[in-house]
């Protein structure tokens, strides 16, 4: 390739990155003094946080810090959890959705999950994709077809399911389980993903290829993912909020500064490996 082409390939990414980070900051989702416990054990203490529309915030900090329990948060898959309690308040769009006229099942599918270990049903690559479209009432087999290649375009799949769409999603390898749970979630047409370490238990290359697809994703949807991989944090996201022992969110910032010159001195000990 001539240094002409690459000049141009680099301007080209540039750019993009460029138009991402410049884009002003929409508050999609804002988190006023939340707390979380269970039982008597306060996993997040007065967490506020207002996450940006159509960047990638991660969520970094020791292991217990309540990286996932904030997580949950958003999108009330801690309803689940007997023991737990959430007070404080969470907008999506403006509206708290711990309001009471919230249905949490709508809520989720505005906010798609993927977690750590890929999850695909025990269905095949289609149904997997058009299940929460069936649940949505969608039957007719002309739409489902279409929307069911939507999503796998869209989670970078496509190309190489096409030709066994019936096959099993769990005869996948481990990232395309996890590209096929990302095809799941945007099936249904979310406006946040929510990813909980969704490259741990993949290999690099796979991981390298969850990477790049959530750059694409963040043009249509905004991500909030959590990471124990600070170099990923680094890497993908745009903003960066740093939990810390207790549930506090220490620091919440735009991810160069958090990386290159945090303001608190609990951060930048956290970055260069000083605890967690
Ligand atoms: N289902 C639960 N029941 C009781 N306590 C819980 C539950 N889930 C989490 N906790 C507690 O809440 C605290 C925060 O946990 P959480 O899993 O949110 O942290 P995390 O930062 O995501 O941790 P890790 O990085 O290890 O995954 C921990 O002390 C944990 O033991």
């Amino acid at each position: 390739m001539s240094t002409e082409e690459q000049s141009l390939i680099t301007t080209e990414v540039q750019t993009e990155n460029t138009t991402r980070t410049d884009r002003p900051d929409e508050t999609v989702l804002e988190s006023r003094g939340l707390d979380v416990h269970y039982g008597d054990e306060r996993a997040l203490s007065d967490v506020s946080i207002e996450i940006p529309e159509h960047k990638v915030t991660a969520i970094i900090g020791p292991s217990g810090c309540g990286k996932s329990t904030f997580l949950r948060s958003i999108n009330r898959m801690n309803d689940q959890i007997d023991a737990c309690r959430v007070d404080g308040e969470l907008y999506f769009h403006g509206k708290n959705v711990y309001d009471d006229d919230v249905d949490p099942v709508a809520l989720r599918r505005k906010i798609g999950q993927v977690f750590q270990k890929p999850n695909p049903f025990p269905k095949s690559v289609y149904d997997n994709v058009a299940y929460g479209l069936r649940v949505q009432g969608l039957d007719d087999k002309l739409d489902l077809d279409d929307a069911v290649e939507r999503a796998l375009r869209g989670a970078a799949l496509w190309d190489e399911v096409e030709g066994k769409l019936d096959s099993s999603g769990l005869d996948l390898s481990g990232g395309q389980q996890q590209r096929l749970c990302i095809a799941r979630a945007i099936a249904t047409d979310p406006e946040v993903i929510l990813m909980d370490e969704p490259t741990s238990a993949l290999d690099p290359v796979a991981a390298s290829k969850i990477e790049d697809l959530i750059d694409e994703l963040v043009e249509e949807y905004t991500v909030v993912i959590v990471t124990h991989n600070m170099q990923q944090a680094a890497r993908i996201s745009d903003k960066t909020a740093v939990f810390l022992t207790g549930g506090e969110l220490v620091e919440f910032d735009d991810t160069a500064t958090i990386f290159e010159d945090p303001a608190d001195d609990r951060v930048e000990d956290y970055i260069t490996g000083k605890f967690g």
